[in-house]
């Protein structure tokens, strides 16, 4: 186990990368994808289930585990990873781009952000300093630095307001961090869709330093094409030699295009959320399970995966239980598309590691044009 916290490049593929990240509490293979586990679980699976997926890591809230059991609860009760039975890494996100999207009455000053709380109307405040307080009583090993997102259209004044907010909680956050030994703490490059915005936010974080970057404030709305155009630039003007994560990302075509320009690592509720409505993710495309079409079909939802669902059990019997809202239809979907976007991401790391991405990559866009699903 190491004691510190580093990441091995291993190979390099044009801009995609492929190395690992060794933590106290294990390895985190990259190019990694991190199941969302909001509220102290990834909803609708067992913390064994999210390993036989393939996770080396899971992602936590700083917002909603504030408001509900609270930081300090779990502290006492021995920390987040004891707390869901989870013992290999967790990154918590700082909670500002949650309180944004989640809280009501909220008041931004340079100071931070308070708000009322979207569960029982309580008021709260988040600063760099106690979302740092926060993430350590949680127990995280990899803190995100406390941060603004502005939502997108933005204007330029408002975005360069807004980044340059962002790199002065940056500043607080590193101070507050402190220096802890095999914990991480991230900077969040801010910007919206303007390069010499995200190049100053870049050059301010590096000044300060941080363990690993995050290109954050996208997939806000802006759309993929806009998405890739940010990232067509703004993974390169930071760290070579640190971790770079993609808040936020996304659905399958998404996330290859974000390794294919040199991200590293990124999060998304998207399989799990889709996976409690009945929309699987498949390497031909995707299968929206209650379609009446499956009633009668024997066959898995996905030929080629070796999940569970798949291996287990008929399109039939998949679309019986989500037409008659049974538990396990939410759970044998969110285990298939957790286990489909593992077997993606293990896919590209050893596409990167043979240098055959861009055959790969051809692959998978000609498999999801099949159509026939
Ligand atoms: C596709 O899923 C939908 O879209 C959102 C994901 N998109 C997203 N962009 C993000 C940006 C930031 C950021 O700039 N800073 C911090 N600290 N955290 C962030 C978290 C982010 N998540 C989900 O909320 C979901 O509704
Ligand atoms: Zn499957």
């Amino acid at each position: 186990m190491a004691e510190r916290f580093n990441f091995e490049l291993k190979a390099t593929d044009g801009k995609a990368r492929t190395g690992v990240i060794n933590t106290p509490r294990g390895e985190i293979r990259t190019p990694a994808f991190m199941p969302v586990g909001t509220a102290a679980t990834v909803k609708a699976m067992m913390p064994e289930s999210v390993r036989a997926t393939g996770a080396d890591i899971l992602l936590g809230n700083t917002y909603h585990l504030m408001l509900r059991p609270t930081a300090e609860r779990i502290n006492n009760l021995g920390g987040l990873h004891k707390f869901m039975n989870w013992e290999r890494p967790i990154l918590t996100d700082s909670g500002g781009f949650q309180v944004m999207s989640l809280a009501g009455l909220r008041k931004l000053t340079e100071k931070g952000v308070t708000f009322k709380s979207h569960i029982d109307g309580s008021k709260h405040e988040l600063t760099p300093e106690r979302s740092m307080e926060i993430q350590r009583l949680l127990g995280s090993d990899i803190v995100m630095c406390f941060d603004e997102c502005p939502a997108l259209p933005a204007d330029r004044d408002r975005i360069a307001e807004s980044m340059r907010l962002s790199m002065r909680w940056a500043e607080r956050s590193k101070d507050a961090f402190g220096d802890r030994p095999g914990h991480a703490l991230f900077g969040i490059q801010q910007g919206g869709l303007e390069q010499d915005f995200r190049e100053e936010s870049a050059e301010a974080l590096q000044k300060i330093g941080f363990d690993g970057y995050a290109v954050g404030g996208l997939a806000v709305g802006e759309g993929q094409e806009a998405m890739f155009g940010c990232l067509d630039y703004a993974p390169d003007m930071l760290p070579v030699d640190k971790p770079r994560y993609l808040m936020g990302v996304g659905k399958p075509d998404d996330i290859v295009g974000a390794v294919k320009r040199g991200i590293d690592m990124m999060d998304c509720v998207l399989p799990s959320r889709s996976g409690r409505t009945g929309q699987a993710f498949t390497r031909y495309g995707v299968v929206n399970i209650k379609n009446a079409r499956h009633a009668d079909d024997p066959r898995p939802l996905d030929e080629t995966c070796t999940c569970p669902a798949c291996t287990n059990y008929s399109r039939a019997y998949l679309h019986h239980v989500f037409r008659s809202n049974e538990m396990i239809s939410g759970m044998l979907l969110t285990w298939h598309n957790l286990h489909y976007f593992q077997t993606i991401m293990q896919e590209m790391r050893d596409a990167i590691a043979a240098g055959t991405f861009d055959a790969w990559e051809k692959k998978f866009h000609e498999d999801r044009a099949r159509g026939d699903i």
